[in-house]
């Protein structure tokens, strides 16, 4: 179900406006509708095939509203998972690395107030890994729509660092996670967008529809 305020269609000039929109929702939500979110998402993500079989995952810590994952984490260190998360790549325009994170991983700041291992610690490479070498990602998503269509922040970090994607070789399982007040009728589709594997909220969990043959 579409969330009742979401727009019947969406113009693409319109995007912007939409985007502006679902994070003043994800933002509005008071901390214990924030807790209870985090909480149901988390115990539907321990559901998921996809994240029972991974070995090496990428969270986020979230920001402005965006729904928390972290309370996966001891249940991850738990099952001897390795965990990263998504660092500002140095020196290269817009796309992201994933650094180690476990105790004692040295925080900094990151340009938009987001906190992220130290540039230090990524810099070393047995601390990091490119996207291709995670088995998943946990996405973090400003909006989503019933075909698990996604929009993110628009700075096109996470389209940038998953082109690898539509190229032969290793494609890790994409899990975008959000609030269910996130959810749009339909969002625009572009050129650049990478297809998630998944998308799970505090309420649902919603799924591309299979590809035709003919498509
Ligand atoms: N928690 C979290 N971490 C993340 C992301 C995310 O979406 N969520 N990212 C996913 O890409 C990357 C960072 N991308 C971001 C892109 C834009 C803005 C942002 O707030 N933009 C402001 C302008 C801020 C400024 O320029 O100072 C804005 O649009 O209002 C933040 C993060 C990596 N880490
Ligand atoms: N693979 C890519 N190569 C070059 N530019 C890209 C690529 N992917 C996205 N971009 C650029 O990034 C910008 C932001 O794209 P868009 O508005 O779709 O971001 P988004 O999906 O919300 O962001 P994100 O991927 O960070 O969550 C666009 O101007 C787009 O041209």
């Amino acid at each position: 179900m579409p969330h009742p305020d979401a727009p019947e269609s969406l113009p693409l000039p319109a995007k912007n406006t939409l985007r502006r929109e679902l994070r003043r929702r994800r933002r509005a939500l008071t901390a214990r509708e924030q807790r209870a979110a985090s909480t149901a998402l988390c115990r539907r993500l321990k559901t998921l095939p996809e994240l029972l079989r991974a070995r090496r995952v990428s969270l986020y810590l979230p920001a402005g509203g965006e729904i928390d994952p972290l309370p996966l984490l001891p249940w991850l260190y738990r099952r001897g998972v390795s965990v990263y998360l998504p660092v500002l790549r140095p020196l290269s325009a817009n796309s992201l690395w994933f650094v180690a994170y476990r105790p004692g991983t040295p925080m900094v700041k990151n340009r938009f107030g987001i906190r992220e291992p130290a540039v230090a610690f990524g810099a070393r490479r047995a601390n990091r890994l490119p996207a291709w070498a995670l088995d998943t990602l946990i996405v973090p998503l400003v909006g989503f729509d019933e075909h698990a269509n996604r929009m993110g922040m628009g700075g096109g970090f996470y389209d940038r660092t998953l082109a690898f994607m539509r190229r032969r070789g290793p494609k890790p399982t994409l899990i975008g996670v959000a609030h269910a007040c996130q959810q749009a009728s339909e969002l625009p589709v572009e050129p650049w967008d990478i297809p998630l594997t998944t998308i799970a909220t505090d309420t649902a969990v919603v799924r591309p529809r299979k590809r035709q043959a003919a498509d």
